[in-house]
């Protein structure tokens, strides 16, 4: 795949994430190496990449959830700080609430925490689909029941940013469905989303921005009209992630 020229930033137009030379070590083994992802604002940006490949690490730097070996995380423009998580929503760890809870009354918790009204729960279990839900307890959901719980946990409060670590897992063909819609809803307004994902046709149908890491290295980086020109993604995916040594477009 031939390097592409770089793109301009848009001016006035702050990346939402940006890391340089983002590396994460386990003991001898290099999780991340030296990604500098560019993440901007009012797009969708698909992490890819096979299993084991440093996604929910790179993720997890960038959330403050692990302390990088080396490199920089910056959000919105500014070094990374503890503050800019109020701007964040996420769901990274897989589904996470209090079992003994109803949906309503964990988003209660979390609400309470953020200072939101009891508005916004309502208004966030009605977007994820688990109004009506009152007298079921969390541990007792479905999978695809616990996945939209964790994203309207990840959605409270309106974060200008949203980090989700495989969002469609356990969503039946209607949750995908609404899913979708719903990136679309949050990004029409300017907001930002970054999805990690297996399901190379939901990450095209959604996708503006793509970043596919294989082995820790970040092999392309940019508009996903560049990557797969066709619309196959899958093909793209595979020559990039099957190839370890084919660098692709890097966008800085
Ligand atoms: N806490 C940890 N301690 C040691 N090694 C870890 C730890 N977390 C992740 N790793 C290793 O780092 C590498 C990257 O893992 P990571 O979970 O980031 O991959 P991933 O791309 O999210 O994979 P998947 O698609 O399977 O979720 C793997 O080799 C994994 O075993």
């Amino acid at each position: 795949m031939q390097p592409a020229p770089v793109p301009q930033k848009p001016p006035g137009a702050l990346p939402v994430i940006e890391t340089r030379g983002l590396t994460k070590v386990f003991r001898r083994s290099t999780a991340v190496d030296s990604a500098d992802l560019l993440v901007r604002p009012g797009r969708v940006y698909g992490l890819l990449g096979p299993n084991g490949a440093g996604k929910s690490t790179t993720l997890k730097m960038i959330l403050g959830l692990l302390p990088p070996t080396r490199g920089e995380v910056r959000l919105f423009g500014r070094p990374w700080d503890r503050q800019a998580l109020s701007r964040i929503g996420a769901s990274v760890n897989g589904p996470s609430f209090y079992g003994h809870l109803s949906a309503r009354r964990n988003l209660m918790v979390h609400a309470h925490l953020l200072g939101l009204p009891e508005e916004e729960v309502e208004r966030t279990l009605a977007a994820v689909e688990l109004a009506g839900t009152e007298r079921k307890k969390a541990k007792t959901f479905s999978t695809g029941m616990k996945g939209r719980l964790a994203l309207a946990i990840a959605m409270l409060g309106n974060p200008d940013l949203l980090i989700l670590d495989e969002p469609q897992n356990g969503l039946d063909p209607e949750g995908i469905a609404a899913l979708r819609a719903m990136m679309r809803r949050f990004t029409d307004t300017g907001r930002t989303i970054v999805l990690s994902s297996h399901l190379l046709g939901e990450v095209a149908s959604v996708a503006d921005d793509i970043g596919l890491i294989a082995q820790g290295r970040l092999r392309y980086q940019g508009s996903l009209a560049e990557l797969a020109p066709d619309g196959d993604l899958e093909r793209a995916y595979f020559t990039l992630a099957g190839h370890p040594q084919e660098a692709g477009t890097v966008v800085s």
